[in-house]
């Protein structure tokens, strides 16, 4: 049984189309994250996929369950922009409020309230809240169920680097015990800190990407003669100019030899610094963006 498998599936709004007969399969837990430039149609997807909005054809099964059943809320869950949260209720209110609608036990109102760092102010009203603080809220609220299989809308957006930090390390505890999770996302930097399953958005269409089939390495040398050096190993690695030395693509035996053939010549290593190619790259080849130089 697939955790969740789409067949089919797309969505208009009046003459546009958004998503164009989407097929996707996915088996097992781990991260997947949903990505696109504005407007693609990330949020029309989450919502169509989770019968928030109704598709013009095709099917969504999860854990083996039409996602027409509401019975499957007992083990999906989607965290959704924070416009679906009271200003006047408190984030206890919130959070018991889901226990009651999906019988939960209320003692994991405290439990979840502990585990995303929201203790302090879990009985604040939501009025009073930062972006931040209401992200710290909706995780909670989308995790209380424990769920197998979570959607998650822009969860990074208004983090500090200590609430992303916190955010990533509880998304990968949740995929590590089993759960499936599938979230959209700019940040393209955060995207390589969590997951290398991309699904690019891209003309209605879903184009699935294992980043760890499209890694290049390079190195960046810092050295005391980088004409010398440059002179030395261009012929052979593909190497871009940098302040102070030289950037070369290598794999991790060629840096061995790399670094002996710099000895052998004298040429002193001050620094060497590794930088791996993520996301970003393959985002500007899928969607054909070019970089002001
Ligand atoms: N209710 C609606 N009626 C008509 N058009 C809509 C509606 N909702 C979204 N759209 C259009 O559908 C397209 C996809 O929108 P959607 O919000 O799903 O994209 P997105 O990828 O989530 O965007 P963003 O990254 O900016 O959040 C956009 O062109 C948007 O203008």
């Amino acid at each position: 049984m697939s955790v969740l498998s789409i067949s089919n599936l797309s969505k208009s709004y009046k003459k546009h189309l958004v998503l164009n007969e989407i097929e996707l399969t996915i088996d097992g837990p781990g991260i997947w994250a949903l990505v696109g430039p504005n407007g693609t149609g990330k949020t029309t997807f989450l919502n169509v996929i989770t019968n928030i909005l109704p598709a013009d054809s095709g099917t969504v099964e999860m854990l083996g369950k039409s996602n027409k059943d509401p019975s499957i809320f007992k083990e999906v869950s989607f965290l959704q922009d924070n416009s679906i949260l009271f200003d006047y209720l408190t984030g206890y209110d919130h959070l018991k409020y889901v226990c009651d609608v999906n019988q939960i036990p209320k003692t994991r109102v405290q439990e979840v309230a502990e585990y995303v760092g929201m203790e302090n102010y879990v009985h604040k009203v939501v009025g009073n809240y930062s972006l931040g603080m209401k992200q710290h809220l909706l995780l909670a609220m989308s995790i209380i169920n424990k769920p197998k299989l979570l959607f998650l809308d822009e969860p990074l957006n208004g983090l500090d680097p200590t609430s992303s930090i916190l955010m990533r390390k509880i998304l990968r505890e949740l995929a590590d015990q089993g759960t499936t999770i599938i979230l959209s996302s700019h940040n393209l930097a955060e995207i390589d800190r969590v997951t290398k399953q991309i699904l690019f958005l891209k003309d209605g269409k879903l184009i699935e990407k294992d980043l760890s089939e499209h890694e290049i390495t390079f190195y960046h040398f810092i050295v005391s003669d980088p004409t010398k050096a440059m002179n030395l190993v261009s012929d052979k690695y593909v190497t871009d100019n940098i302040p102070n030395g030289l950037k070369v693509q290598l794999s991790n035996h060629q840096l061995n030899e790399m670094i002996d053939l710099l000895k052998e010549h004298k040429i002193e290593i001050f620094d060497i610094e590794k930088e791996v190619t993520g996301s970003e790259k393959l985002y500007q080849e899928i969607f054909e963006v070019g970089e002001e130089s």
